[in-house]
């Protein structure tokens, strides 16, 4: 029996970078926590102790604030390809990167109604993920991106019904045809293209996604979920697979008839846990293997 050195990765995790563009009055800024890991052969280092192959994840940090300003911010994606490429094709030990970007959303104040050139106010909105891998140098590179997005809460008081579920002897659920369903909804997608406008695919699938939560009649969350994992891939054919995690935020009717009260479907108690929690991914037959797609470094994206 030997004991042997299993996969291994490493790199420098949550760099928190605020890229911002000033050549004209009207600047623009992107706030992104970064994170970078390298694949390939660093068994010395684990082994030996020899650091000769290491590029350090103090280097790693610089170079994601020096590609800021080099490559510029205008897409995740973007940003993440050419760090991704620059790690496999530039430093030589290096066989696969991984590089996982949240974003966080800004929006400019506007002060009686026009626009301010350099203050906004952070959006209470969702977080925009994406990841990107790249494996192999030259001529037999390949590189896989998702997107996605998470913390994003939505919710809807009618239009969403449970019942008709399996009951054993532990089962004291009430069904209901008419409930609150609300979410934290995190949503992530596999591109079968890098030939994507980044911008305006994140855009497009934050759309169908919040208005098919809102247009499906939903008659559980599971259904829901499938729906916009099913109208994502109906309206882009460059996405290859949603997958979708939606904890569901119980709104439970408070029990108002103690105080002679009537509550028709007015007032809740919005409970923070335990929660349901429906995961599922949407995929075409034919979607080309995802790969490390979806192989995780941080758990953040
Ligand atoms: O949409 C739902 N799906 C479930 O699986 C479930 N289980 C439950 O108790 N409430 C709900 N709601």
């Amino acid at each position: 029996m030997a004991i042997v050195l299993g996969p291994n990765q490493y790199g420098k995790a949550e760099n928190r970078v605020v890229r911002t563009q000033r050549d004209t009055p009207r600047h623009e800024i992107r706030d992104i926590n970064v994170s970078s890991a390298l694949r390939g052969d660093f068994s010395a280092a684990h082994l030996e102790g020899d650091q000769s192959a290491v590029l350090p994840t103090d280097t790693q940090k610089n170079t994601a604030y020096a590609y800021a300003k080099e490559q510029g911010l205008t897409s995740i994606e973007d940003y993440g390809l050419a760090l991704a490429r620059h790690y496999v094709d530039d430093v030589e030990p290096v066989q696969g990167a991984r590089i996982e970007i949240e974003e966080f959303a800004w929006e400019r104040v506007s002060i009686d109604g026009v626009e301010h050139d350099h203050t906004w106010v952070r959006r209470g909105q969702e977080v925009r993920l994406a990841a990107v891998t790249v494996e192999g140098t030259a001529d037999a590179q390949q590189t896989w991106v998702t997107g996605g997005l998470k913390d994003l809460v939505i919710l809807k008081s009618t239009g969403s019904e449970f019942h008709g579920f399996l009951t054993d002897p532990y089962t004291t659920l009430v069904p209901t045809t008419d409930r609150v369903m609300a979410t934290s909804l995190v949503a992530t997608w596999h591109y079968s293209s890098l030939d994507v406008d980044w911008e305006a695919a994140y855009a497009g699938v934050k759309n169908v996604l919040v208005r098919t939560f809102a247009e499906v009649h939903s008659l559980a969350l599971q259904q829901t979920l499938f729906q916009m994992g099913k109208r994502v891939l109906e309206a882009y054919g460059f996405i290859a697979e949603v997958r979708l995690s939606a904890p569901n935020k119980h709104h439970f009717l408070y029990d108002l008839g103690r105080f002679g009260l009537e509550n028709a479907n007015e007032v809740f108690h919005a409970d923070d846990r335990p929660y349901g929690l429906i995961q599922a991914s949407v995929l075409r037959d034919d979607a080309p293997a995802a790969g490390p797609a979806w192989d995780a470094y941080t758990g953040l994206v």
